[in-house]
């Protein structure tokens, strides 16, 4: 999806970007949505943050403080805010929903198609579609799929792209636990094979805790950033204990 309205940031931040490898800087001041009878509604404020490449943040926050309008400006779904994001290369940037948003009338295979350029239409789809345990559902139709597999079609479609970014918006909430943890573990198992900068909304703190190598805690409305937390634990050693103590640093 292309990014429009992308305002370049100052020199020196575009040079401290170059230094540390940022694949995205977020320095906006605020997004105010205008309400029926001129009231306006604050959602976002000052927000100054910079995802280092190949890495993988999650935000968490409480409910309507204004996660999904950051991911909405970051896409550029919504410009009509105050300051600069900025990603450095014009590489195709991928989203994924809490609704998987397929097309009912399009196979599984159609599906994840869509999103590729004429240039890669003859692209063979038989390793994403094995490493997302999907290739015997290629000529599934959306309406015979449990809402776990249609998740893993919408993974399959923003990973197709190669993307540059990979921006999720609580793609796992709704599952059963078993399903979830699968679909995480998926999703971590995809992303080592296809690198990329990943920037992921969840409402479960435990979630963030096992998945991010940082967590951005946003305050509730206007979203500011209260916390930021680096993860120095891998991955593979965060058991329950070591889970439970980055959630205990989240705080409320
Ligand atoms: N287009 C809009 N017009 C007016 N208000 C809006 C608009 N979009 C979002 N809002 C309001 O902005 C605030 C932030 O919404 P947003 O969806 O970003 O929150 P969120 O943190 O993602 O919420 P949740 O955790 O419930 O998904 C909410 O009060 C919402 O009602």
């Amino acid at each position: 999806m292309p990014i429009d309205g992308v305002v370049p940031v100052s020199e020196s931040a575009m040079e401290s970007d170059l230094m540390t490898e940022q694949a995205l800087r977020v320095c906006v001041q605020g997004r105010r949505f205008a309400l029926a009878g001129g009231d306006t509604l604050h959602a976002v404020g000052a927000l100054d943050f910079s995802l280092p490449a190949n890495s993988f943040t999650c935000i968490v926050g409480p409910s309507g403080c204004g996660k999904t309008t950051t991911l909405r400006m970051i896409l550029g779904l919504d410009k009509q805010y105050d300051g600069s994001i900025h990603l450095p290369g014009n590489g195709p940037i991928a989203a994924v929903f809490q609704e998987p948003r397929l097309l009912p009338w399009r196979t599984v295979e159609q599906n994840i198609r869509l999103v590729l350029p004429e240039s890669r239409q003859n692209d063979s789809l038989d390793e994403l579609l094995v490493n997302l345990g999907l290739e015997d559902l290629r000529g599934f139709y959306p309406n015979q799929l449990s809402l776990g597999l249609a998740r893993r079609v919408a993974l399959a479609r923003a990973f197709v792209l190669r993307p540059q970014l990979l921006v999720l918006d609580e793609p796992f909430v709704s599952l059963d636990e078993p399903t979830a943890v699968r679909l995480r573990t998926l999703l971590l198992d995809l992303w080592q094979l296809r690198p990329t900068t990943i920037l992921m909304v969840t409402h479960n703190a435990e979630e963030a805790a096992s998945l991010a190598d940082r967590i951005l805690v946003f305050s509730k409305r206007p979203a500011q950033i209260l916390r930021s937390i680096d993860i120095d634990t891998p991955r593979q050693q965060r058991d329950r204990p070591v889970i439970d103590s980055i959630v205990s640093r989240l705080g409320d």
